[in-house]
C-alpha cells in the first residue's frame, strides 16, 4: 500500500488558513503568521565515546513574538526535520494564545537518535547544541522547554550551558528543570493533568460516564504514561498502552502502575502479563470509547480514521491528526479535543515555572495545580462556547480564538506598513 508523506507544516499551515479565512483576516495579516518569524539551523561537531567526531544537525526556529517571548520544547529524534520544527512552532503560538499566556511560539530539534548515545555524549551533544543556539535563547527572548526525548536533565544541562557563558545562573532561561536548579513542583505532570482536566470536561460534555468507558493510549513517555494514570483516576478503564516498540492490549484492563513499574523494568511495555501484544497500528482501532494519541504527529490518517472506535479523541501529542482524518472524524461524529488545547497544560505551568524563576519565589505544588486546572477550564469552556457560536467542531473554535488573538497583538503593535 502507498503510504503517503504528510509534512506536519503543510497540515500546520492548512490549519491556520482555514481559521484565516473564516475569521477574514487580510491577506498582508495571513502572509505574515503564515511564516516562522526567525529560524536557525546549527551543524555542529561532537566527539563520541570512541574518539571519533560525528557532526549533528539541530534547529530553533520562532513562528511569532508578538504577544511575548518565544516559548516551545526541544525535541531530540531521527526524525527531526525544519519543517517538522516550523510546525511544532506554529502550534506553540496558537496553544499559548487560546490559553491565554503571554507566549510566542518557538521549538528546536536536534536529528539524533538519543537512545543509542551514552550519556556522556548526550550531555555533550546538547551543552554544544544550547551554545549553538544561545544566540537565540534568553529568559526574555526564547525559553526551551522538553518535548520527546528531552527530559529535566537535559534542561538543567541547557540552563547550565547558558549560564557558564553568562557567568551567573539564569534558570529563568528554559523550564522543565529539576526542582533542585529552579523547575517548577508539578512542571512534570502538567501536560497529562492538563489533559485530564479536558478528558472530564469533554466526557461531561458528550454526556459519557468515565466509569462506563475504556480508554486507550498511545505513547508511554512523560505526556501518555502520566495522562494513563490521570484517566484512570477520572474512572475511565484504561485497555491499551503503547511505546515505541508496541502495544499491549486487555479488554477487562490494564492496571498502569504494573505497567509503569514494567516497563521502567524492561525498557518496554512489550511483554506486560495479562496483555496481548498489539501494533501501534492496532492499537489506534482497539475498541474503546477515548483516543489518547501521546506519542507523535500523523498518527490519524485518512487511512485508518474510517476504523477509529472511540467516540472521544484527546490529542496529547502534537499534530497527531492529519487534515483528512480530521474531516473523517468530523463527519463520524467522533470529538477530537485539539492539540492546541488538550496538551497545553505542559506550557502552562512552564510559564510559572518561568514566573517563579525570574520572582526568585517558588509556589506550592497545590497552588500550581489549581491555576493550572483554572486555566484549562477556562480555556476549554471558550473553545466549546466559540465552537457552537460558530457551528464548528473543537478545534477550528480553539483556532479562531488563539488567531484572533496573535492577530490583535500583530495588529496593535503595528509591524506591517
Ligand atoms: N513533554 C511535554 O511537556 C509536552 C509534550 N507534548 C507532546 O506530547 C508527545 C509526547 O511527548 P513526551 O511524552 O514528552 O515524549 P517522551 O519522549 O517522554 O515519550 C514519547 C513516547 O512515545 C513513544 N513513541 C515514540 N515513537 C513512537 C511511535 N512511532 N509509535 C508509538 N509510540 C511512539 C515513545 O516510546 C515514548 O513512550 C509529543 O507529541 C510532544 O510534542 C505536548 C505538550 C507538552
Ligand atoms: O513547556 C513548554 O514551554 C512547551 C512544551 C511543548 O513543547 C509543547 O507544548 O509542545
Amino acid at each position: 500500500m502507498a503510504i503517503d508523506i504528510i509534512n506536519p507544516y503543510d497540515v500546520a499551515v492548512a490549519q491556520f488558513d482555514d481559521a484565516a479565512e473564516r475569521l477574514g483576516l487580510s491577506q498582508a495579516m495571513r502572509a505574515i503568521l503564515r511564516k516562522p518569524k526567525r529560524e536557525l539551523t546549527v551543524n555542529f561537531p561532537v566527539r563520541m565515546d570512541n574518539g571519533d567526531v560525528e557532526m549533528f544537525t539541530g534547529y530553533r526556529v520562532q513562528h511569532n513574538i508578538n504577544r511575548g517571548p518565544a516559548k516551545g520544547g526541544i525535541r531530540f529524534s531521527p526524525q527531526v526535520s525544519l519543517d517538522e520544527v516550523r510546525a511544532l512552532a506554529m502550534w506553540m503560538t496558537w496553544k499559548c494564545a487560546v490559553v491565554g499566556i503571554p507566549f510566542g511560539g518557538a521549538k528546536g530539534g536536534v536529528i539524533c537518535d538519543p537512545h543509542k548515545m551514552s550519556r556522556a555524549e548526550l550531555e555533550r551533544m546538547t551543552r554544544r547544541y544550547a551554545t549553538e543556539i544561545s544566540i537565540l535563547i534568553g529568559p526574555d527572548s526564547d525559553i526551551p522547554a522538553p518535548d520527546m526525548n528531552t527530559n529535566p536533565q537535559v534542561m538543567g544541562w541547557i540552563m547550565d550551558t547558558y549560564s557558564m557563558h553568562r557567568g551567573y545562573s539564569i534558570p529563568a532561561v528554559i523550564t522543565g528543570k529539576p526542582l533542585a536548579v529552579g523547575g517548577s513542583e508539578g512542571r512534570l505532570e502538567a501536560t497529562a493533568r492538563g489533559v485530564q482536566v479536558v478528558t472530564r470536561a469533554a466526557l461531561r460534555d458528550l454526556g459519557m460516564i468515565p466509569e462506563d468507558c475504556k480508554a486507550v493510549i498511545q505513547g508511554f513517555g512523560n505526556v501518555g504514561s502520566i495522562a494513563a494514570r490521570l484517566i484512570k483516576e477520572l474512572g475511565c478503564k484504561v485497555v491499551g498502552l503503547s511505546d515505541i516498540s508496541g502495544g499491549v492490549y486487555n479488554p477487562k484492563g490494564i492496571d498502569v502502575y504494573t505497567a509503569l513499574r514494567y516497563s521502567r523494568e524492561h525498557g518496554s511495555l512489550l511483554g506486560l502479563p495479562g496483555t496481548e501484544t498489539v501494533t501501534n497500528s492496532e492499537l489506534l482501532e482497539l475498541p474503546c470509547d477515548v483516543l489518547v494519541p501521546a506519542a507523535l504527529e500523523n498518527q490519524l490518517t485518512k487511512l485508518n480514521a474510517t476504523r477509529i472506535k472511540a467516540r472521544l479523541v484527546i490529542e496529547a501529542a502534537n499534530g497527531p491528526t492529519t487534515l483528512e482524518a480530521d474531516h473523517i472524524l468530523n463527519d463520524r461524529g467522533i470529538t477530537v479535543v485539539p492539540d492546541i488545547l488538550a496538551n497545553a497544560g505542559g506550557v502552562t505551568v512552564s510559564y510559572f515555572e518561568w514566573v517563579q524563576d525570574l520572582q526568585r519565589f517558588f509556589w506550592a505544588e497545590g497552588e500550581i495545580n489549581e491555576r493550572l486546572e483554572n486555566i484549562m477550564q477556562r480555556s476549554y469552556q471558550a473553545v466549546r462556547r466559540k465552537s457552537e457560536e460558530q457551528h464548528v467542531n473543537l478545534r477550528l473554535g480553539a483556532y479562531l480564538l488563539a488567531v484572533a488573538r496573535v492577530a490583535e497583538a500583530t495588529e496593535i503593535r503595528g509591524v506591517y506598513p
